[in-house]
């Protein structure tokens, strides 16, 4: 199976862009964020602490987490309820990075993403995230970093936000890579990876430079 990983900052275009290049080659499509994004969700449902290390490794006792990875019939969820909307709420984005650091969290989460891999059965499948290409799938087929400045990834994620002001939103993308640089490092390419800066390339144009890359691969 062809296996491609895909790193970058906040608001640089994995999800949107590995999705539309998944579709395009007919693989499927696995969102690291989501899980982290699920188990904060479960950790504001439940009451928990997102500062308490102990408590946030407690929650992955009973943290019913599924995602779908076909890019036509994606979804999230913790059990029963379907959480696609809801971990995209400012109150969960607020609190991912806290739960992201907890090392406990990142060994199960990454073990629970090779299995979501082995389990497809596509010919290929992509998955993006932030430690995908140096520790997730360090062996993957094709490894991309894929980057914009600050003030392009500011400007796409405003736009897509009415709720946020342009301030805000662009202050919270930057504290957010600022405290998850600290734990992966998601902004140089380690060797091997091919770096893919979209600042000068529209959607269309991005996509295609993925699934270019992937094509000549084979
Ligand atoms: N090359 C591009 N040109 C213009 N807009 C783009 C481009 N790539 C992505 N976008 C847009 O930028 C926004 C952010 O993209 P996306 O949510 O996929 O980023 P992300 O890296 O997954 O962000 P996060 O890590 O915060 O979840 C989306 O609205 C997407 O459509
Ligand atoms: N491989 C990954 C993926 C994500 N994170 C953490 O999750 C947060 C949300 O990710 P999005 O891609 O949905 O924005 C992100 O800010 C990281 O804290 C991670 O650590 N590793």
């Amino acid at each position: 199976m062809t296996v491609v990983a895909i790193d970058g900052p906040a608001g640089s275009g994995k999800s949107s862009v590995s999705r539309a290049a998944a579709r395009a080659l007919g693989f499927s499509y696995q969102d690291t964020g989501a899980a982290y994004r699920a188990l904060a969700w479960t950790a504001l449902d439940r009451g928990v602490d997102t500062e308490q290390p102990e408590q946030l490794v407690a929650l992955l006792r009973d943290f019913p987490y599924s995602i779908g990875i076909h890019p036509d019939d994606y979804f999230v969820r913790v059990g029963a309820t379907d959480v696609t909307d809801a971990i995209r709420e400012p109150r969960v984005t607020a609190v991912v990075s806290a739960v992201a650091r907890v090392p406990e969290v990142r060994a199960y989460l990454v073990e629970l993403f090779r299995s979501v891999i082995r389990s497809s059965s596509t010919p290929g499948i992509i998955i993006e995230g932030r430690d995908i290409t140096t520790v997730v799938a360090p062996d993957a087929t094709v490894r991309i970093l894929l980057t914009a400045t600050e003030e392009a990834r500011m400007a796409r994620r405003s736009a897509e936000l009415s709720t946020e002001s342009a301030a805000k939103t662009a202050q919270q993308l930057s504290s957010r890579d600022a405290q998850d640089s600290k734990v992966v490092d998601f902004m140089n390419a380690a060797d091997g990876v091919v770096t893919i800066d979209s600042t000068d390339l529209d959607f269309d144009q991005t996509v295609s430079a993925v699934v270019d890359l992937v094509r000549t691969s084979d």
